[in-house]
C-alpha cells in the first residue's frame, strides 16, 4: 500500500521534529559546503597513496619542521594515508588552538608502538583526555602547584643540591652522571620516599630504563604511521618493530612489576619519608574511600601506572641541566657573570638557597636561556584535535596531530634577536623577549604540571654549581667547542666532557658546615 504523505497524521510534535531536522541538514549542508571552500594548511605536496610520508623525519625532528616552516610558512600541513598532521611554527597559532580553544586540543596521538604494542597507554603524559587523566591532573595540579612546592619541596630540593656539590667534591670526572642522578633522586623520593626496596633494587635504575624503551619506541618507527601493520605476521620482512616491541612489553612489565611491589609495601610503611611522598598520599586516599580488595589492588595499580607518569618526564630537567652545563662553557663571560652576582649576594661561606632567588636577576635570566637555547622537549608533545576546527581561514578536521614546535619558536627572530646565540640579557631589557616557559613547558590543559618544581629544581643546582665550581671542558679549550645539540625526542647536547673546578678553599669542609 503507497503511502501519502498528506494523508499521515501530522502533529505539532512532528512538525517540530521536521523543522528540526531540517534546519540540522542545512546546516550540515552548509558547513559541507563551507568546508568545500576551505582549504588545508599549506605543505609539501603529497604523493599518491603514500602522502608525505617522505617529509616526515627519521630523526632530528625539530630540525625539520622549522625547514617546513621557512618554506610554507607558520602553519605546514602534512598527511600519510589516515592521518593528519599539522606543525605549528608560530607561537601565537600554538597559543590560540592549544590554549585558548584548548578543549578541542586535548588528546594524545595513538601511538601504537608506545600504547598499543607495548601498552604504556595509561601513562600520564601518553594518556587521552579521560576521567583518569582528569583526576590525575587536577591532584598533580594541586601537588605541584607553585605554592605546594615552595613550602613542601624547598627544603629537599636546597638539600640534594648541597649533597650534589658534595658528591662533585668527591668525584669531580663523574659530575655530569652526578647531574642526573641527583635529579632522579629528586623525583623518586618525591614521589615515593624512598631510592631503594627493600632488597635493594635501584628504582633510578630501574625509571632511566622505562625512560629510555619510552624514548627509543617514538623514534619513527613505520607502524605508527601506518597501523595496520601491526596486524602482519611478524615472520615477514620489515616487522622488526613487532620482535622489538614484544621484548620490549615484557622488560616494562617486569619493571611494573617492581615498582608496583614498592608502591604496595609503601602504603602500610610508618617511615616518615615514606609518609610525606605522593604515592604514600595517593594510597591512604584509595584505603579511605574503597574498603574492597580487589577494588584497592586495581586501584593500586592505576595509581601507580598514573604516577609512573611523573619519572616518565624525568628526562626533560636532565638534559636542561646538561644545556646548563654546556651554555657555561661555551660562554664563559656569562659564567663570569653570574658567579660575581652570587659572590656579591651571597658571599665564600654558605652555599644557595631558595631566599637568594630574588636579588640574581641575572642568574634567573641564565635559566631562562637555558630554557629557550635548548627547548628539552624540541618540538613539544603532539595534541590531538578531537573535533574539527577552522582557523585563519584553514580548515582543520577531527583526528589532526598538532605539532607545537617549540625550537622553531626559539630560532625565530620574529620573537628573539640573534636567536642562536645564548644571550641571558634578551631576559633582562626594558621589554623583554618571549619568556621561554610561555612554550617549552607546552600549552593549554596539558600545560606541564611539574613546571614549578622543574625550574626551581634546575635554579638551586646552577646556583649551587656556579657557587661552587668553575665549569671548564675536560680537553677543548672553549673557542674550539662549537654548539651542537641533538634534537630528539628529548633534546640534549652531543656528548662532551667537562670539569667541575673548586672555586673555594676548603670547599669540602664548608659543605660538611651546610649539610650539618
Ligand atoms: C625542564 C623540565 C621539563 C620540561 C621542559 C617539561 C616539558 C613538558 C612538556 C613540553 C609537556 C607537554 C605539554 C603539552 O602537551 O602541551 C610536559 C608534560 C608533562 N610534564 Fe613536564 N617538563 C619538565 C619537567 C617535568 C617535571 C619535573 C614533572 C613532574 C614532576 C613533569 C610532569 C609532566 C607531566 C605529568 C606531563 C603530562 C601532562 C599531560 O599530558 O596532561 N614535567 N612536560
Amino acid at each position: 500500500m503507497a503511502f501519502n504523505a498528506l494523508s499521515l497524521p501530522i502533529s505539532g510534535t512532528h512538525v517540530a521534529f521536521a523543522a528540526g531536522a531540517l534546519l540540522a541538514l542545512a546546516l550540515l549542508s552548509s558547513r559541507y559546503r563551507a568546508r568545500r571552500h576551505l582549504s588545508y594548511p599549506p605543505g609539501p605536496r603529497p604523493l599518491p597513496l603514500l602522502g608525505n610520508i617522505l617529509d616526515i623525519p627519521r630523526s632530528q625532528f625539530a630540525l625539520t619542521w622549522t625547514e617546513l616552516g621557512r618554506r610554507y610558512g607558520p602553519l605546514t600541513w602534512l598527511t600519510v594515508p589516515g592521518q593528519t598532521f599539522l606543525v605549528l611554527n608560530s607561537f601565537e597559532a600554538a597559543k590560540e588552538l592549544l590554549e585558548r580553544r584548548g578543549s578541542i586540543y586535548l588528546d594524545r596521538p595513538r601511538w601504537v608502538m608506545l600504547k598499543e604494542l607495548i601498552g604504556l597507554s595509561n601513562y600520564l603524559v601518553l594518556s587521552p583526555a579521560n576521567d583518569f587523566w582528569r583526576k590525575q591532573r587536577s591532584h598533580l595540579k594541586h601537588a605541584l602547584s607553585g605554592a605546594a612546592v615552595k613550602s613542601d619541596y624547598s627544603s629537599l630540593l636546597e638539600t640534594k643540591a648541597r649533597q650534589y656539590l658534595e658528591r662533585c667534591v668527591a668525584r669531580p670526572e663523574n659530575v655530569l652522571l652526578e647531574t642526573n642522578r641527583i635529579i632522579g633522586e629528586v623525583i623518586i623520593k618525591l614521589t615515593y620516599g624512598k631510592l631503594e626496596d627493600a632488597q635493594g633494587r635501584d628504582y633510578i635504575q630501574i625509571i632511566t630504563r622505562l625512560l629510555d624503551i619510552m624514548i627509543l619506541s617514538l623514534q619513527g618507527y613505520v607502524v605508527d604511521l601506518f597501523p595496520t601493520l601491526q596486524y602482519l605476521p611478524k615472520w615477514l620482512p620489515g616487522m622488526k618493530f613487532k620482535r622489538d616491541a614484544a621484548r620490549w612489553e615484557k622488560e616494562i612489565r617486569e619493571l611494573e612489576d617492581t615498582v608496583l611491589t614498592l608502591v604496595k609495601a609503601n602504603s602500610l610503611s610508618d617511615d616518615p619519608e615514606v609518609q610525606s611522598s605522593y604515592t604514600f598520599k595517593k594510597m591512604q586516599e584509595i584505603h579511605s574511600k574503597d574498603r574492597d580488595e580487589h577494588g584497592v589492588q586495581e586501584q593500586t595499580k592505576l595509581n601507580y601506572l598514573y604516577t609512573g607518569g611523573l619519572e616518565t618526564v624525568n628526562h626533560s630537567t636532565e638534559t636542561t641541566m646538561q644545556s646548563f652545563i654546556y651554555a657555561m662553557i661555551l660562554c664563559p663571560s656569562v659564567q663570569k657573570k653570574a658567579q660575581d652576582e652570587i659572590d656579591r649576594v651571597i658571599g665564600s661561606t654558605r652555599s644557595p638557597t631558595f631566599e637568594d632567588q630574588p636579588d640574581l636577576p641575572f642568574l634567573h635570566a641564565v635559566m631562562l636561556e637555558t630554557l629557550r637555547w635548548n627547548p628539552a622537549v624540541s618540538f613539544g608533545v603532539p595534541h590531538v584535535s578531537r573535533k574539527d576546527d577552522v582557523y585563519e581561514g584553514y580548515f582543520i578536521p577531527k583526528g589532526t596531530t598538532v605539532i607545537p614546535n617549540a625550537w622553531g619558536f626559539s630560532r625565530n627572530s620574529k620573537y628573539y634577536t640573534n636567536p642562536s646565540i645564548f644571550d641571558p640579557e634578551r631576559h633582562l631589557k626594558e621589554s623583554p623577549e618571549l619568556d621561554p616557559r610561555e612554550f617549552v613547558f607546552g600549552f593549554g590543559r596539558r600545560l606541564c604540571p611539574g613546571k614549578e618544581l622543574a625550574f626551581q629544581e634546575v635554579w638551586i643546582l646552577a646556583a649551587s654549581i656556579l657557587w661552587a665550581f668553575e665549569i671548564v671542558s675536560w680537553r677543548l679549550c672553549a673557542s674550539a667547542l662549537r654548539a651542537e645539540l641533538i634534537l630528539d625526542v628529548v633534546s640534549h647536547p652531543t656528548p662532551f666532557e667537562c670539569q667541575f673546578v673548586p672555586r673555594r678553599e676548603r670547599l669540602k669542609d664548608k659543605l660538611e658546615v651546610a649539610t650539618n
